[in-house]
Protein backbone atom coordinates (compact mmCIF):
# COMPACT_ATOMS: atom_id res chain seq x y z
CA UNK A 1 0.00 0.00 0.00
CA UNK A 2 0.96 3.46 0.14
CA UNK A 3 1.03 6.25 2.84
CA UNK A 4 1.54 9.86 2.69
CA UNK A 5 1.70 12.36 5.41
CA UNK A 6 2.44 15.72 4.82
CA UNK A 7 4.78 16.09 1.77
CA UNK A 8 6.19 18.72 0.79
CA UNK A 9 8.61 19.60 -2.02
CA UNK A 10 10.28 22.70 -2.44
CA UNK A 11 12.37 23.77 -5.66
CA UNK A 12 14.88 27.07 -6.10
CA UNK A 13 14.08 28.64 -9.30
CA UNK A 14 16.29 30.83 -10.03
CA UNK A 15 14.12 33.32 -11.53
CA UNK A 16 11.10 32.88 -9.06
CA UNK A 17 12.71 31.80 -5.85
CA UNK A 18 11.68 29.15 -3.78
CA UNK A 19 8.73 27.29 -5.91
CA UNK A 20 6.94 25.21 -3.44
CA UNK A 21 5.68 22.46 -5.60
CA UNK A 22 4.27 19.89 -3.14
CA UNK A 23 3.24 22.03 -0.23
CA UNK A 24 1.75 19.34 2.32
CA UNK A 25 0.01 16.76 0.46
CA UNK A 26 -1.38 13.53 2.75
CA UNK A 27 -3.16 10.20 1.21
CA UNK A 28 -3.24 6.14 1.52
CA UNK A 29 -4.02 4.14 -1.24
CA UNK A 30 -4.50 0.45 -0.38
CA UNK A 31 -4.29 -2.89 -2.39
CA UNK A 32 -7.19 -3.82 -5.28
CA UNK A 33 -7.86 -0.12 -5.39
CA UNK A 34 -6.82 2.77 -7.94
CA UNK A 35 -5.78 6.51 -6.24
CA UNK A 36 -6.09 9.32 -8.53
CA UNK A 37 -4.54 12.83 -8.26
CA UNK A 38 -6.41 15.41 -10.32
CA UNK A 39 -5.21 18.49 -11.08
CA UNK A 40 -4.45 21.07 -13.60
CA UNK A 41 -0.70 21.85 -15.36
CA UNK A 42 1.64 23.03 -12.50
CA UNK A 43 -0.11 21.18 -9.50
CA UNK A 44 2.23 19.19 -7.98
CA UNK A 45 1.36 15.43 -9.68
CA UNK A 46 4.33 15.18 -11.40
CA UNK A 47 6.09 15.97 -8.50
CA UNK A 48 3.94 13.62 -5.74
CA UNK A 49 4.52 10.79 -8.50
CA UNK A 50 8.50 11.29 -8.79
CA UNK A 51 8.54 11.24 -4.66
CA UNK A 52 7.33 8.45 -4.64
CA UNK A 53 9.19 6.21 -6.83
CA UNK A 54 12.43 7.67 -5.36
CA UNK A 55 13.42 9.84 -8.37
CA UNK A 56 13.12 12.38 -5.75
CA UNK A 57 13.42 13.51 -2.26
CA UNK A 58 10.93 15.28 -0.14
CA UNK A 59 11.68 18.09 1.60
CA UNK A 60 9.52 17.06 4.35
CA UNK A 61 6.91 14.47 5.67
CA UNK A 62 6.75 11.21 4.67
CA UNK A 63 5.86 8.36 2.54
CA UNK A 64 5.98 4.83 2.88
CA UNK A 65 5.49 2.39 -0.40
CA UNK A 66 4.51 -1.05 0.06
CA UNK A 67 5.89 -1.17 3.27
CA UNK A 68 8.94 0.79 2.62
CA UNK A 69 10.15 4.63 3.64
CA UNK A 70 10.85 6.37 0.20
CA UNK A 71 13.71 7.96 2.52
CA UNK A 72 15.46 5.57 4.82
CA UNK A 73 14.87 2.49 1.95
CA UNK A 74 14.87 3.93 -1.51
CA UNK A 75 16.23 0.04 -3.25
CA UNK A 76 13.59 -1.68 -1.59
CA UNK A 77 10.76 0.91 -2.80
CA UNK A 78 11.97 0.73 -6.28
CA UNK A 79 12.06 -3.03 -6.18
CA UNK A 80 8.32 -3.15 -5.43
CA UNK A 81 7.05 -0.56 -8.21
CA UNK A 82 6.71 -0.21 -11.41
CA UNK A 83 6.57 3.62 -12.70
CA UNK A 84 5.43 4.86 -15.87
CA UNK A 85 5.83 8.25 -16.52
CA UNK A 86 5.48 10.31 -19.47
CA UNK A 87 9.15 10.09 -20.84
CA UNK A 88 9.02 6.28 -20.03
CA UNK A 89 11.30 5.71 -23.29
CA UNK A 90 11.29 2.55 -25.55
CA UNK A 91 14.31 2.64 -27.81
CA UNK A 92 14.00 2.69 -31.57
CA UNK A 93 16.51 -0.09 -32.29
CA UNK A 94 14.90 -2.93 -29.98
CA UNK A 95 12.27 -5.30 -30.37
CA UNK A 96 9.60 -5.25 -28.35
CA UNK A 97 10.84 -8.49 -26.37
CA UNK A 98 14.17 -7.23 -26.14
CA UNK A 99 13.25 -4.41 -24.38
CA UNK A 100 11.25 -5.71 -21.79
CA UNK A 101 13.82 -9.07 -21.20
CA UNK A 102 16.40 -6.10 -20.91
CA UNK A 103 14.40 -4.35 -17.77
CA UNK A 104 13.66 -7.96 -16.74
CA UNK A 105 17.19 -8.52 -16.65
CA UNK A 106 18.27 -5.03 -14.86
CA UNK A 107 15.49 -6.09 -11.82
CA UNK A 108 17.69 -9.09 -11.28
CA UNK A 109 14.57 -12.05 -12.59
CA UNK A 110 16.13 -15.26 -13.14
CA UNK A 111 15.94 -16.32 -16.80
CA UNK A 112 12.93 -19.03 -16.32
CA UNK A 113 10.92 -16.58 -14.13
CA UNK A 114 11.57 -13.74 -16.83
CA UNK A 115 10.46 -16.03 -19.91
CA UNK A 116 7.40 -16.73 -18.21
CA UNK A 117 6.54 -13.80 -17.05
CA UNK A 118 6.76 -11.90 -20.13
CA UNK A 119 5.16 -15.15 -21.91
CA UNK A 120 2.05 -13.91 -19.47
CA UNK A 121 2.52 -10.09 -20.37
CA UNK A 122 2.97 -10.88 -24.19
CA UNK A 123 0.16 -12.94 -24.29
CA UNK A 124 -2.29 -10.51 -21.61
CA UNK A 125 -1.17 -7.59 -23.17
CA UNK A 126 -1.56 -8.99 -27.18
CA UNK A 127 1.67 -8.09 -27.92
CA UNK A 128 3.03 -10.92 -29.61
CA UNK A 129 2.52 -9.80 -33.37
CA UNK A 130 4.53 -7.35 -32.96
CA UNK A 131 7.49 -8.80 -30.70
CA UNK A 132 10.29 -8.80 -33.13
CA UNK A 133 9.40 -5.11 -34.30
CA UNK A 134 12.04 -2.31 -33.49
CA UNK A 135 10.64 0.57 -31.88
CA UNK A 136 11.67 2.99 -34.35
CA UNK A 137 8.84 1.05 -36.61
CA UNK A 138 6.37 1.16 -33.63
CA UNK A 139 2.64 2.74 -33.71
CA UNK A 140 2.03 4.83 -30.22
CA UNK A 141 -0.38 1.93 -29.59
CA UNK A 142 2.01 -0.49 -29.47
CA UNK A 143 4.85 1.81 -27.35
CA UNK A 144 1.78 1.78 -24.94
CA UNK A 145 2.05 -1.50 -24.42
CA UNK A 146 5.97 -2.18 -24.43
CA UNK A 147 5.95 0.86 -21.73
CA UNK A 148 3.44 -0.80 -20.18
CA UNK A 149 5.22 -3.97 -20.49
CA UNK A 150 8.25 -2.50 -19.15
CA UNK A 151 6.77 -1.24 -15.82
CA UNK A 152 4.64 -4.50 -14.92
CA UNK A 153 7.58 -7.46 -15.52
CA UNK A 154 8.85 -7.77 -12.42
CA UNK A 155 5.67 -8.07 -11.13
CA UNK A 156 5.35 -5.70 -8.68
CA UNK A 157 2.36 -4.77 -5.90
CA UNK A 158 2.61 -1.30 -6.38
CA UNK A 159 2.07 0.61 -10.14
CA UNK A 160 2.26 4.80 -10.61
CA UNK A 161 1.17 5.97 -13.76
CA UNK A 162 1.87 9.93 -14.74
CA UNK A 163 -0.42 10.41 -16.91
CA UNK A 164 -0.84 7.29 -18.44
CA UNK A 165 -3.04 8.33 -21.47
CA UNK A 166 -1.76 12.23 -22.41
CA UNK A 167 -1.50 12.07 -26.20
CA UNK A 168 -2.91 9.05 -26.95
CA UNK A 169 -6.25 8.76 -28.91
CA UNK A 170 -9.22 7.55 -27.66
CA UNK A 171 -8.75 3.91 -28.56
CA UNK A 172 -5.51 3.68 -27.46
CA UNK A 173 -6.57 5.56 -24.09
CA UNK A 174 -9.47 3.48 -23.61
CA UNK A 175 -7.30 -0.08 -24.27
CA UNK A 176 -5.09 1.72 -21.64
CA UNK A 177 -7.53 2.47 -18.90
CA UNK A 178 -8.81 -0.88 -19.22
CA UNK A 179 -5.36 -2.63 -18.58
CA UNK A 180 -5.00 -0.57 -15.39
CA UNK A 181 -8.31 -1.69 -14.44
CA UNK A 182 -7.33 -5.12 -14.68
CA UNK A 183 -4.18 -4.71 -13.02
CA UNK A 184 -6.73 -3.18 -9.73
CA UNK A 185 -8.59 -6.55 -10.46
CA UNK A 186 -4.94 -8.62 -9.77
CA UNK A 187 -5.18 -6.47 -6.58
CA UNK A 188 -2.37 -4.23 -6.96
CA UNK A 189 -2.15 -0.79 -5.41
CA UNK A 190 -2.15 1.63 -8.20
CA UNK A 191 -1.87 5.78 -7.97
CA UNK A 192 -1.87 7.51 -11.05
CA UNK A 193 -2.27 11.47 -11.99
CA UNK A 194 -4.55 12.56 -15.01
CA UNK A 195 -6.44 15.83 -15.94
CA UNK A 196 -9.52 14.05 -16.93
CA UNK A 197 -12.22 14.01 -14.69
CA UNK A 198 -14.36 11.57 -16.60
CA UNK A 199 -10.61 9.11 -16.11
CA UNK A 200 -11.75 9.67 -12.17
CA UNK A 201 -15.11 8.32 -12.55
CA UNK A 202 -14.62 5.60 -14.71
CA UNK A 203 -11.27 3.97 -12.53
CA UNK A 204 -11.06 5.43 -8.95
CA UNK A 205 -12.38 4.59 -5.42
CA UNK A 206 -10.63 8.02 -4.43
CA UNK A 207 -9.28 11.01 -5.72
CA UNK A 208 -7.29 13.90 -4.43
CA UNK A 209 -8.06 17.18 -6.20
CA UNK A 210 -4.65 19.48 -5.99
CA UNK A 211 -4.39 22.54 -7.51
CA UNK A 212 -1.46 24.95 -5.73
CA UNK A 213 0.63 22.03 -4.49
CA UNK A 214 -1.94 21.32 -2.16
CA UNK A 215 -4.67 18.62 -1.71
CA UNK A 216 -7.77 20.66 -2.00
CA UNK A 217 -10.29 17.49 -1.62
CA UNK A 218 -9.32 14.12 -1.08
CA UNK A 219 -12.47 11.15 -0.45
CA UNK A 220 -14.54 8.94 -2.86
CA UNK A 221 -15.96 10.80 -6.22
CA UNK A 222 -19.36 9.97 -5.24
CA UNK A 223 -18.96 11.49 -1.25
CA UNK A 224 -17.17 14.49 -2.14
CA UNK A 225 -20.05 15.49 -4.46
CA UNK A 226 -22.24 15.46 -2.11
CA UNK A 227 -19.89 17.09 0.71
CA UNK A 228 -19.69 19.87 -1.86
CA UNK A 229 -23.00 20.36 -3.10
CA UNK A 230 -21.55 19.62 -6.39
CA UNK A 231 -23.73 18.18 -9.24
CA UNK A 232 -20.45 16.66 -11.00
CA UNK A 233 -17.11 16.59 -11.15
CA UNK A 234 -16.39 18.88 -13.73
CA UNK A 235 -18.28 21.60 -11.18
CA UNK A 236 -16.84 20.41 -8.10
CA UNK A 237 -13.05 20.43 -9.97
CA UNK A 238 -13.67 24.21 -11.06
CA UNK A 239 -15.92 24.94 -7.84
CA UNK A 240 -12.13 23.84 -5.93
CA UNK A 241 -9.94 25.41 -8.05
CA UNK A 242 -11.76 29.11 -7.97
CA UNK A 243 -11.65 28.54 -4.76
CA UNK A 244 -7.65 27.12 -3.97
CA UNK A 245 -5.85 28.16 -1.31
CA UNK A 246 -2.15 27.53 -2.34
CA UNK A 247 0.72 28.10 -1.51
CA UNK A 248 2.91 30.92 -1.04
CA UNK A 249 6.37 31.77 -3.19
CA UNK A 250 8.74 32.17 -0.59
CA UNK A 251 11.13 35.52 -2.20
CA UNK A 252 14.79 35.07 -3.95
CA UNK A 253 17.00 34.32 -0.45
CA UNK A 254 19.89 33.45 -2.80
CA UNK A 255 20.68 33.96 -6.33
CA UNK A 256 21.65 30.88 -7.81
CA UNK A 257 20.86 29.07 -11.67
CA UNK A 258 20.70 25.75 -10.22
CA UNK A 259 17.59 23.63 -10.34
CA UNK A 260 17.42 21.91 -6.16
CA UNK A 261 17.01 18.01 -8.10
N1 LIG B 1 12.95 20.89 -11.00
C1 LIG B 1 12.14 21.93 -10.78
N2 LIG B 1 12.64 23.15 -10.49
C2 LIG B 1 11.83 24.21 -10.25
N3 LIG B 1 10.48 24.15 -10.26
C3 LIG B 1 9.94 22.95 -10.55
C4 LIG B 1 10.72 21.79 -10.83
N4 LIG B 1 9.87 20.73 -11.08
C5 LIG B 1 8.62 21.23 -10.96
N5 LIG B 1 8.65 22.55 -10.65
C6 LIG B 1 7.50 23.42 -10.42
O1 LIG B 1 6.66 22.79 -9.47
C7 LIG B 1 5.29 23.02 -9.77
C8 LIG B 1 4.57 21.68 -9.88
O2 LIG B 1 5.05 20.97 -11.03
P1 LIG B 1 4.58 19.48 -11.41
O3 LIG B 1 5.36 19.09 -12.63
O4 LIG B 1 4.69 18.61 -10.23
O5 LIG B 1 3.04 19.71 -11.77
P2 LIG B 1 2.00 18.76 -12.50
O6 LIG B 1 0.76 18.79 -11.70
O7 LIG B 1 2.60 17.43 -12.76
O8 LIG B 1 1.75 19.51 -13.88
P3 LIG B 1 1.64 18.94 -15.38
O9 LIG B 1 0.27 18.42 -15.53
O10 LIG B 1 1.90 20.16 -16.20
O11 LIG B 1 2.71 17.89 -15.54
C9 LIG B 1 5.27 23.84 -11.04
O12 LIG B 1 5.17 25.22 -10.67
C10 LIG B 1 6.64 23.56 -11.66
O13 LIG B 1 7.06 24.64 -12.46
Amino acid sequence: MIKVENLTKSFLDYQRGWVSAVGGISFECHPGAIFGLLGPNGAGKTTTLRILSTVLKPTSGRAVVAGYDVMTDPEAVRQNIGYMSASTGIYDRMSAWELVEYFGRLYGLTPARLRDRMETIFDWLQMNDFRDILGSKMSTGMKQKVSIARTIVHDPPVLIFDEPTSGLDVLVARAVLQKIAELRDQGKTIVFSTHSMHEVEKLCSRVAIIHKGRVQAEGEPLELLARYEQPDLEELFFFLVENAKGVEHEPIVKTSTSWDE
